[in-house]
């Protein structure tokens, strides 16, 4: 049965912070991706875990997306992708590690795409967006076992990669049948009314709107995602919550604009999030 995701999603995952705590304490989050077409999604990514409050944010991307980045976020830490050694080295040590926004479909990519997964262990999540999926589909690249896996993929994105083609994609038995073929243990699956499903856990978002239908959408939630991952305790509710707040802010933000850019939500997650468990109004 498919239960609507409400605001209180929010008020179980996001805690407030020890006095004492330190950086070490919300994830070692890394992104992969940006080619030179792409470098925007991998910047929208970055700017969303950053915003999120994530401890420490690197982002393995080509040579050219670097300056920008640093531009952008002065916060994030950059590596050139060609090292792949040291690119690997970073995923070893990261808690969480989200692939994909534009990471393209080169030799390269796929490649990094397969050593990345090959390095990762068990007490690590994996993301996997956009061009990872992709590749997988087509490469038959198998996704771990031993590893949390989340996956974000769009309608066209999700044919693809389950072979349930979108007017089969209300059926959320077909769905998660394929999600578990996959070994994939969160699925967003992204759309008007996004569903989240996980063992024995299907999750409907009703907010948000065609205001969100705009390229770098799906980048800036794979960001939060990883976020809200890396620093609150259980990945399925904390992958809920992104989800929530997500549209929730979008939401929020289109009673006074026509369309929501998706580096606004970014810049507005602090701000959301710091309404939760506070004597701020509270978010409904
Ligand atoms: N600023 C940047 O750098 C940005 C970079 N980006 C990066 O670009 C890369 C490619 O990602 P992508 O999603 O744009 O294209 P792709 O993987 O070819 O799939 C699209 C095809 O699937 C179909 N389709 C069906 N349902 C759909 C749906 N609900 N939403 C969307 N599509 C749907 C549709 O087919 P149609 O229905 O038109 O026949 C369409 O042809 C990826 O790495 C991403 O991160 C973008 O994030 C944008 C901002
Ligand atoms: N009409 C809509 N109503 C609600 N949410 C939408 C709508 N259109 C797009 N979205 C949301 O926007 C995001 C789009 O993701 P995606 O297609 O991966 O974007 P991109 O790859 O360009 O970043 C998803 O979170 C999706 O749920
Ligand atoms: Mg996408």
């Amino acid at each position: 049965m498919v239960t609507e995701l409400k605001a209180d999603i929010l008020h179980e995952v996001i805690q407030k912070r020890p006095v004492t705590t330190n950086k070490t304490n919300f994830g070692n989050i890394l992104l992969i991706g940006g080619n030179e077409q792409f470098g925007g999604a991998i910047l929208m990514a970055a700017s969303a875990a950053v915003s999120s409050g994530a401890g420490l944010v690197t982002v393995a991307t080509h040579n050219t997306n670097i300056t920008p980045l640093h531009i952008r976020n002065p916060e994030a830490m950059a590596l050139d992708w060609d090292n792949h050694g040291t690119v690997l080295e970073q995923v070893r040590k990261s808690s969480v590690v989200l692939i994909g926004p534009g990471l393209g479909n080169s030799e390269d990519a796929i490649e990094l795409l397969r050593s990345t997964m090959r390095a990762m262990r068990e007490n690590q999540t994996l993301i996997l967006d956009a061009s990872a999926l992709g590749i997988i589909a087509d490469k038959h690249v198998m996704i771990p076992t031993n590893v949390f896996t989340i996956a974000t993929p769009h309608q066209g994105e999700w044919a693809q990669l389950s072979s349930v083609m979108i007017p089969y994609q209300d059926s959320m038995e077909l769905n998660d049948l394929q999600r578990k073929t996959l070994n994939i243990d969160v699925l967003v699956l992204k759309k008007h009314h996004t569903v989240i499903l996980s063992e024995n856990r299907q999750m409907e978002l009703l907010l948000g709107g065609p205001y969100q239908a705009t390229g770098g959408m799906g980048d800036t939630l794979a960001g939060l995602i990883a976020g809200f991952v890396g620093q609150f305790a259980e990945p399925r509710r904390a992958t809920e919550a992104a989800v929530y707040a997500h549209s929730a802010i979008a939401q929020e933000l289109a009673e006074h604009n026509w369309v929501v850019r998706p580096s606004f939500i970014a810049d507005f997650v602090p701000n959301y999030m710091a309404r939760i468990n506070t004597n701020l109004p509270e978010v409904d």
